[in-house]
Order: structure tokens, then C-alpha cells, then sequence
């Protein structure tokens, strides 16, 4: 464990002066008591404080009741059922025998962290037409904790604070542009009285920044732009000054990216907050920036003063990305000793599929090595901290398949660190996209209201000939890999055999607990990787899992419930077991009793189609066009719905009926099917429902066929 004395005088002192000058409010909330207690969260093994459990988010449980020898008696403790069923992915916090979670559409639940009793909830009431501006489905990474307060970022651009015992609204704030698509899925963290938060939307065309906002008052102290906007409007900082050298042509149009949606991590000894930074505004770099510069600080690691948001040093993994190769990934810190020396050091498997150890005072790149399969790129050369390149990975002017695709060979799902076996867990996967200019010459540029990739993806990209799309799906796996951070090799891997496994929580007890793609929260010995067990969660689960105490018993739980960007955007390519969502927590205890319901084997067949394909070749490649641009991200690749977002293969005669009413007219807005009349015309519409019943039509052939077999 490590101590801070000196720092800990400092962050008192700061937040005296930030106490004694901030407005006056009826908040009980003791800032440098509450700072204190978050920096020593290590000090409260029973309690999980903070997102990644200590502010070096490393995600280790102390807690060792729970250990190889017993674990066979683990049983659930009890189950709370959630009243939405579209992605789960928080990381529950545990303070004091209360347990803060997040559901779908920013929905906070209070539970007693013993029984699973409903304290309160807290709905934020997002309009659903919201769901329309989030690339990757309606999700939340869960809440922040300081001082007695409960802080949210909701899918539509809030930060809420809420009194942690009672529910109640302290303060609520718009972070973004509403006129944008921006959204909130990440979780805050709160550093010495202030409350930081990013955003998402590089999918869509947004400018990223992060904030930072007075715990107690809710006034903002700072934000922090990672992408330069129009040099003609003047730089916020000369750090934007420096990025804007790195960009060419006229990047501000589309937004530029580089959203913060995901991983932060704070170093009190050094006083650095660093961000992950994502990837750009549109994904193509030929259209984004002319094909030249490196885009500053798109997929990068920025280290930021937490008190004012001044820039000090950064890390950039992809220089001039073009493939949604985000830095966003999760930010581990640690203290290792490497050849000898000892080396303070941040940790991040980022989407590109390199696995970076960077010292975390000065920026400097200590070591690189490829933990996934990777076609991109031969190795980061250590002399220029660059990956080298492997010919023609840019060029998009026919399909190209690239390994890791925009999934990434990690995507935001929590890593976990063991120092007892030095190990870091990442829950990886081989995930390829085919990459593909846009085929519509109106996509080439910026259009509002809708995605704005600047290359065809997926649907498009990767061609429909019977073999190639299985082959292709059969290459989508996920694994553990127990990752050794100073060899930067693999120590041990357990292959799940699919994609679609939850983030990671090592405890003391020597295990490793992460739910599979089949929907098992399993045990495994955190040494060896040996399976040691597992329980069956009736859906799939995304985010990690967490270890707490309560009057002497350590509990397990994970946040379950399918959905996030592999259900929407992938749909069929991922959704192999066919688990439904139920969106529920899960906790379990050595002796636990507690049974889920029976719950009766879903349905999924294809009906029969509800209309005839009528219309020509030409309007049906069009609808699909259309269809991949407008309706993939929440209905997935080739109209293959992975489970959470209606399979419009599946509709029946009144939606057909109804069809302009829904698509142009937003008929069903309260659901989060919104309108499209800002983007398409009746045209455009009838196009979509003939390339859906063509697919429908298809699905349903195929289905017949091996129901005679
Ligand atoms: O660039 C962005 O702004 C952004 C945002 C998000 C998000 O906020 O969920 C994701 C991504 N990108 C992304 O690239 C990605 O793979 C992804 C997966 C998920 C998810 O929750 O399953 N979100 C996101
Ligand atoms: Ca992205």
C-alpha cells in the first residue's frame, strides 16, 4: 500500500482555500475530510469508494474471506431486478453497507448492500429520443462518491448531484451543447472538492473535452479541450495552440473527437489527473485532417493539473487515428520494478492492441508490446514512441480488414490488477472490422443529427458472399489474458470461445472473478487460470465485478444486463448464446441460498416475413446504404439485432403499416425510435423497409432450410 503524508497536508491546506472561498451553501459535505477519506479508500477494504475501487484504479479487492479453498460454496446472497432492459455496465460503489448503482438511461439505485433492499432510486428522466445521439447503446459506468454525495453524468449531458441517503437532488448541470450529440456514459471522479467528467459522441462528430465542476455548488472550474477548435476563433491554451499544428484542412467542421468517455485516473503524489482520450471526428483521417499530422491529442493519455486543467505532458498510442482507436481504455497506476529500478508507472491497453507501461510523472514511454494479434502495425519503435505502420492500412478504397477492428483488442471493460502475482488481467478480444471510404458521396462531409464515421463500416465493408461473414464471425473471441506489465508477456489466457465477456475484479482470496460470454460469473485462480466456478446469470453481463464487507461477510457482485456497443452496433455477429437482457445485480456470499426466477427459453426464430420485397436492385443497395448509415448503430450490422434493440427482420404487418409514421414521423419517440425527417424522405424510408424485408425475407429461408436438415 502506499502512504502520502506529504500530499495529504497539501490536498488539506487546498481544500481549506477552495472551502473557505467557495459560495456558501446548506451542503454538509466537509470537502477536506471527504478528500481525505477517498485518497486513503485503500484503508477501507470493506467498502468499494471510488470507480476502480482507489484512485490508482487498479481494481484489487484486499478482501480475502472469499479464496481458492472456499469458493466452491459461494451462492448468491441476494438479486435486485432493474426496470430497464437495455445495457448495464456500472461498477457499483460501497460505502458503509450502501451499495450505488447505475442502470440504463442513468438510473441510480440505492440498495442495501446486505439484503439488496431498495434504499431510493433517482430516474433523471432522459428524453429517449437521446438514445439516438449514443453510438453504443443507453449505458452508464456508474456513479462517484464524496462526502456524503452521489454524482451521475447522464446519457443526455448532465452531471446530477444527489444526497446519498436520501435520493434527493443537491444540484444538476448541462456539461454539453444539447444542439450537439454528445452523451454521458462514464463515471465521474471526484478529486479534491471537484468533480470530473467527460463525454461521448466521436461517433457522431463532437469537439471532446473534459470539466471539472465544485462538488458542493455544482459551478464549473475548468474544462479542458483534447482537439483544437477553429484556429480562427482563437486557442483556449497553448496547448491547443501546440495541437492545432498537428491538423490540417478544416477538422473543426466535423467536430474533431476525441471525446474523454471513459477512463480517468488521479496520482496524488504528482498531483496529475490523466485522461484517456478517444478517437476522431470523423474516424478517416483523409477526411478529418487531409490525411497528414498527427491530431493531437486524439488517442492519447493526457496528464492535466486536477485543480485548474492545465495540460502537462501527453502520450499519443495512434498518431493520426483512423480506425476508432480510442485511448479511452481503462488507465491503471502502479509501482514496478523494472530492470531494477523502481518506476512509477500508468498502465492502458488501448484499442490499437498495444499494451503500454508509461512512466506516469513525465510521460516517457517505458514499454510497448502487441497483447492481441494485430494486422496494423509491426511494433512501437522506442525511440519515437511511435507504432510503425504496417503498407496500405489506410487505404479504405476497397474493403479492409483490420485486426484489432473499432472494438479494439480492449474495449472499456475493467481490467484488474493482482500485486501479489504482479499480474494485470485484460479482458481481450480478436475483433476485426472491415474499413471502407463512404460509397455515398454526401458522406463524405459533415451532416447533423446522425453518425458521421467518414467510412463505411461493417454491413457495408465486409461483403455479403455466403462463408465470408460466418468466417468472419467465428474470428470474434474474447479471453483473459493475465498480462505480465514488465515482460509485457502473456503469463496465462483462458479462451472464452465468443466475444461479449464483463471487465475484471481480482481479490486477495487469489481469484479472478468475470462473467463469460454464455453469461456465467465465473471464478478462476488468479496464478493459474484454472476454473474454479461459475453461476449462471440467465443474460450476459459487461461491467465488473466488485468485492465488499458488510458485519463481517465479503460479498462478490456484479452489475449484469447485455447491451453496450457489441448488442447494438455488431447485432448478430455477436449475440451466439441468445440471452435476453434482464438487467439485475447480483451478489453472492460464502452459503448463500438466494435462487433467481425460472425463466422459460426466449424465442428468436424469424416469423414470416410481413410483407413481399417490390422494390428493384438499385433501391434495395440504397436502402442499405441508408440503412448502415442511419440504423446500425442501435440495429445492428446487417439488420441483425444483438438482443437488446428491436431485429427489424422481426416486424410485424402494423409496423410495416405504420412504417413512414415510425421512421419519418417518430411515431414511437418514447421508446428512442426518434424521426428521421431532418435526415430522410418517404423515399429514403421505403428504401429501408424493402432492404429489412430483403433480409427478413433471406433470415427466414436460411432459418427453414436447417429447420429441414
Ligand atoms: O468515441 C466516443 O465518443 C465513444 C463513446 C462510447 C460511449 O460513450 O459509450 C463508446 C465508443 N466511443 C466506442 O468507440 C466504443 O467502442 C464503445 C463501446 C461502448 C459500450 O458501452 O459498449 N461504448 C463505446
Ligand atoms: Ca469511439
Amino acid at each position: 500500500m502506499i502512504a502520502y503524508p506529504n500530499i495529504f497536508k497539501i490536498v488539506i491546506i487546498a481544500s481549506l482555500l477552495v472551502a473557505c472561498t467557495s459560495k456558501s451553501t446548506d451542503s454538509n459535505i466537509e470537502k477536506d475530510s471527504a478528500s481525505a477519506r477517498l485518497l486513503n479508500a485503500a484503508s477501507e477494504p470493506q467498502n468499494w469508494l471510488t470507480h476502480g475501487r482507489t484512485y490508482d484504479e487498479q481494481r484489487h479487492s484486499p478482501l480475502d474471506q472469499i479464496n481458492t479453498a472456499n469458493v466452491n460454496d459461494l451462492g448468491l446472497a441476494w438479486s435486485f431486478d432493474m426496470t430497464t432492459k437495455r445495457g448495464v455496465e456500472a461498477t457499483p460503489i460501497v460505502v458503509d453497507g450502501v451499495m450505488y448503482v447505475t442502470g440504463s438511461w442513468s438510473i441510480v439505485y440505492a440498495l442495501d448492500a446486505k439484503s439488496g433492499k431498495l434504499l431510493w432510486d433517482y430516474d433523471p428522466q432522459v428524453d429517449r429520443a437521446t438514445a439516438v445521439k449514443a453510438c453504443c447503446d443507453v449505458v452508464n459506468r456508474g456513479v462517484a462518491y464524496y462526502g456524503g454525495n452521489v454524482y451521475l453524468g447522464t446519457i443526455d449531458g448532465r452531471l446530477v448531484a444527489l444526497d446519498a441517503t436520501s435520493g434527493k437532488k443537491a444540484w444538476d448541470v448541462l456539461t454539453v451543447d444539447p444542439t450537439k450529440s454528445y452523451t454521458i456514459t462514464g463515471a465521474p471522479r471526484v478529486i479534491k472538492g471537484k468533480v470530473v467528467i467527460g463525454n461521448g459522441g466521436a461517433e457522431m462528430g463532437v469537439r471532446g473535452y473534459v470539466s471539472a465542476y465544485d462538488a458542493i455548488t455544482g459551478e464549473m472550474h475548468w474544462r479542458f479541450y483534447t482537439v483544437p477548435g477553429n484556429p480562427a476563433d482563437g486557442f483556449e491554451n497553448d496547448a491547443m495552440k501546440m495541437a492545432a499544428a498537428t491538423w490540417n484542412g478544416e477538422w473543426w467542421k466535423w467536430g474533431g473527437g476525441g471525446t474523454v468517455w471513459d477512463s480517468m485516473a488521479y496520482d496524488p503524489e504528482f498531483d496529475l489527473l490523466y485522461i484517456g482520450v478517444g478517437n476522431g471526428s470523423p474516424w478517416n483521417h483523409k477526411l478529418r485532417s487531409n490525411g497528414e499530422g498527427d491530431n493531437l491529442f486524439l488517442a492519447s493519455i493526457v496528464a492535466i493539473r486536477p485543480d485548474t486543467g492545465d495540460y502537462v505532458w501527453h502520450y499519443q498510442t495512434t498518431p493520426g487515428e483512423s480506425w476508432d482507436y480510442t485511448a479511452t481504455q481503462h488507465i491503471m497506476l502502479a509501482d514496478l520494478v523494472i530492470e531494477g529500478k523502481l518506476r512509477k508507472v500508468l498502465m492502458q491497453a488501448p484499442k490499437n492492441g498495444f499494451f503500454y507501461v508509461i512512466d506516469r510523472k513525465t510521460g516517457e514511454l517505458i514499454s510497448a508490446n502487441n497483447y492481441v494479434d494485430i494486422n496494423w502495425a509491426s511494433h512501437v519503435d522506442m525511440k519515437t514512441g511511435r507504432p510503425v505502420e504496417l503498407p496500405g492500412v489506410r487505404d479504405f478504397s476497397e474493403p479492409k480488414v483490420i485486426t484489432p477492428g473499432s472494438g479494439g483488442g480492449h474495449n472499456w471493460h475493467p481490467m484488474s490488477y493482482e500485486p501479489e502475482t504482479g499480474l494485470v488481467y485484460i479482458p481481450a478480444q480478436n475483433f476485426l472490422a472491415s474499413y471502407l471510404d463512404p460509397q455515398d458521396p454526401s458522406d463524405k462531409q459533415y451532416k447533423p443529427d446522425t453518425s458521421n464515421l467518414g467510412v463505411d463500416m461493417m454491413g457495408l465493408a465486409a461483403p455479403d458472399q455466403p462463408g465470408i461473414r460466418p468466417a468472419m464471425r467465428k474470428m470474434f473471441n474474447s479471453f483473459i489474458l493475465a498480462w505480465d506489465p514488465i515482460t509485457q508477456k502473456a503469463v496465462w489466457q483462458f479462451d472464452h470461445k465468443d466475444v461479449g465477456a464483463s471487465g475484471m475484479v481480482a481479490t486477495a482470496g487469489g481469484l479472478l472473478f468475470q462473467a463469460n460470454p454464455q453469461g456465467y460469473l465465473t471464478a478462476y485462480n488468479s496464478r493459474t487460470g484454472e476454473k474454479l466456478w461459475s453461476h449462471w446469470l440467465q443474460t450476459n453481463a459487461m461491467a465488473a465485478p466488485i468485492s465488499y464487507q458488510v458485519d463481517g461477510e465479503q460479498y462478490i457482485a456484479i452489475a449484469a444486463g447485455w447491451g453496450g456497443g457489441y448488442a447494438t452496433i455488431l447485432g448478430g455477429l455477436t449475440a451466439q448464446y441468445e440471452l435476453k437482457n434482464r438487467s439485475r445485480v447480483l451478489v453472492y456470499k460464502l452459503g448463500g441460498t438466494s435462487k433467481l426466477p425460472v425463466i422459460e427459453k426466449s424465442n428468436f426464430a424469424i416469423p414470416s416475413p410481413a410483407g413481399m420485397v417490390t422494390a428493384d436492385n438499385t433501391v434495395l443497395h440504397q436502402g442499405m446504404l441508408l440503412y448502415h448509415r442511419n440504423c446500425q448503430l442501435c440495429h445492428g450490422d446487417r439488420a441483425v439485432s444483438g438482443g437488446v434493440i428491436p431485429d427489424l427482420r422481426k416486424s410485424s404487418k402494423a409496423v410495416h403499416d405504420m412504417w413512414p409514421g415510425i421512421v419519418i414521423g417518430g411515431a414511437l419517440k418514447d421508446g428512442g425510435m426518434v424521426g428521421f425527417s431532418n435526415i430522410l424522405d418517404m423515399k429514403d424510408a421505403e428504401a429501408i423497409r424493402q432492404y429489412i424485408l430483403q433480409e427478413a425475407a433471406k433470415a427466414y429461408a436460411t432459418q427453414s432450410a436447417s429447420e429441414k436438415k
